[in-house]
């Protein structure tokens, strides 16, 4: 369904995409990656917002390349970008009404039953009325969400969408996307391993521009397997450790003294990951 060949992007003397594959169909696919990695330059390609140096992208036969094409592939997908502006006066459902005008969407009544859907599909139905600036930050974050909903586009781009959530707004947030991605292709950046091993089917870890793991979440945190220990008192000989819930020490690495091996998480993977990738 989306076809991404060695692609480039280069900004300034730096290259934000060093050549990347990746082949996308339907279901969550979750994008990890450290600050820089490239994974907002890539969401933004695929958003056709920015365009790339060289290489190749096609979604649904259509390349963005084209202008043509472009208008095409821009109906079928919803992009909730980083940093989503919002009109603080505007109410909820006249900020998701004046992008679908901008979408297009020309007739009224249909156009108010299609905002009525999406705020529902995001729970705040109930909020419809209220000014964007009067939401809590996970409220504005769903009414991103919305926005990108319009008119149930084949492929939903999320751009860090559980940022700035409290724990329970980022567990509904999760339970909502894993139910779109039944239904529609999604790709998501998050620095959240929590976020991969809850809702994504795949996991890409970004590193430099370029794509340095490609499998499930089980595959990524199968990377630490004979890796991870638990111990009472704190290893000495390591720098990789950290204090669990239940006051023990979770080290990567070699085996400290008296340690217990423990089953490595999604974290763990990701961590001995990008230890390799940077050894
Ligand atoms: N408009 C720009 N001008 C110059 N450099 C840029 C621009 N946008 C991104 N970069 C650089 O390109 C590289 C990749 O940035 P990108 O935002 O794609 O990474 P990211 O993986 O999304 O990072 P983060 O997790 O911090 O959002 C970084 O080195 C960044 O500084």
């Amino acid at each position: 369904m989306i076809e991404i060949r060695n692609l480039t992007k280069t900004y300034g003397r730096r290259r934000a995409l060093d050549g990347v594959d990746l082949t996308l169909g339907t279901g969550v696919t979750g994008l990890l990656g450290p600050n820089g990695a490239g994974k907002t330059t890539l969401l933004r390609c695929l958003a056709t917002t920015l365009a790339p140096d060289g290489g190749s992208l096609e979604a649904f036969g259509l390349s963005p390349s084209d202008p043509v094409q472009r208008t095409a592939l821009r109906r079928r997908l919803g992009y909730l970008p980083q940093d989503p502006g919002y009109y603080p006066h505007f109410t909820a459902f006249d900020l998701v009404d004046y992008v679908a005008i901008l979408k297009e969407m020309t007739d009224r009544t249909r156009r108010h039953a299609e905002v009525r859907r999406v705020l529902a599909e995001v729970d705040l139905t109930e909020q419809a009325k209220t000014k964007a600036r009067k939401l809590s930050g996970g409220m504005r974050q769903r009414l991103a969400l919305a926005q990108a909903l319009l008119g149930s586009p084949d492929l939903l781009i999320l751009d860090e969408p559980t940022v700035g959530l409290d724990p329970e707004q980022r567990m509904s947030f999760r339970a909502l996307v894993s139910r779109l991605g039944e239904r529609h292709a999604v790709v998501l950046s998050t620095h959240q391993t929590e976020d991969v091993a809850a809702l994504c089917e795949r996991v890409i870890v970004m590193r430099d521009g370029r794509g340095i793991f490609d499998g499930t979440p089980s595959e990524l945190a199968d990377v630490a397997a004979g890796q991870v220990w638990l111990s009472d008192s704190a290893p000495v000989a390591s720098r990789m450790f950290w204090r669990t819930a239940d006051r023990r020490y979770r080290t990567l690495g070699e085996r400290p003294p008296a340690a217990d091996a423990t089953a490595p998480g999604v974290e763990d993977g990701y961590l001995v990951l990008l230890g390799e990738a940077a050894a």
